[in-house]
């Protein structure tokens, strides 16, 4: 096993693992929470569920303990996004993220729309989707490789004040290297060694390799929610971590 180099924030999470909420509704999501511990995982509310529920079952979650990534992807004008951020903070979520192309003075703006609050939401920029491959982006004008573009992307999030970015494991090594051991690094993307497929994503690692080459957090949607044993994998990939940090568990 390579010798794990942890960031210094990485003492504040005690799990890297975020856990996708991709249902349709209250029900199903809640009755799925209700074997999920949150000193053990981090809950993540999507397109789909926001979709379905709005702010109410994104509150009871709070209410229930779990640190909450509202995963919106905003990309707007900067009031837009500051405006929504605004909200996400009065909710009282944990992190919350825009795409890093809507650009700086769109970033700028959201960082100073939660500067005053006292538990702050964590910002994070989505730089490239881990569904895309060099065929997918060069199709939507991107001219550099995938690897260059989170970087340089990553590079503004940072600049422009964002606590981290969202990314696929397989960019964060570079990204470790270019902007030090304190920026966020959010990887979706994960899928298990013993995985039968890799669904529509194609950056993938496994979370033994992402924890190894720098993510801060895992997020995991099916490998979980479809899992025989949600709470067994959560807890394995908790064992990794607690390992790759030289500890004797969570
Ligand atoms: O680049 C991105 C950004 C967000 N996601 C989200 O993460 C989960 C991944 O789910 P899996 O089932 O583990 O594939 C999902 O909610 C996406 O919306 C991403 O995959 N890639």
């Amino acid at each position: 096993m390579n010798p794990l180099i942890l960031p210094e924030h990485s003492s504040a999470h005690p799990t890297p693992v975020i856990v996708a909420l991709d249902f349709d509704n209250a029900e199903a999501t809640l009755q799925f929470v209700r074997q999920l511990n949150p000193e053990q995982c981090q809950v993540k509310i999507g397109k789909e569920l926001f979709t379905a529920t709005g702010r109410s079952l994104a509150e009871s979650l709070i209410h229930q303990g779990f640190k909450l990534f509202l995963d919106l992807k905003y990309h707007d004008i900067p009031n837009t996004v500051a405006s929504a951020c605004k909200v996400a903070a009065d909710m009282g979520v944990w992190m919350v993220d825009m795409h890093a192309s809507g650009g700086r003075r769109m970033m700028e703006a959201a960082v100073e729309a939660v500067a005053g609050y006292a538990h702050k939401p964590l910002l994070i920029g989505v730089t490239v989707l881990t569904s895309m491959d060099e065929a997918d982006a060069r199709e939507v004008g991107i001219v550099k490789p995938i690897a260059e573009q989170v970087v340089d992307l990553a590079t503004l999030a940072k600049s422009s004040g964002l606590d981290g970015v969202v990314c696929s494991a397989m960019e964060a090594a570079p990204l470790r290297a270019a902007l030090g051991q304190e920026f966020l690094l959010v990887t979706p993307g994960i899928r298990l060694p013993n995985a039968q497929n890799n669904d529509d994503q194609r950056r993938i690692m496994t979370p033994q390799d992402a924890l190894t080459a720098g993510s801060s957090y895992l997020v995991m949607g099916r490998p979980v929610t479809q899992a025989a044993d949600p709470v067994a994998v959560i807890r394995d990939v908790n064992a990794v971590a607690a390992q790759l940090q030289g500890t004797s568990g969570l």
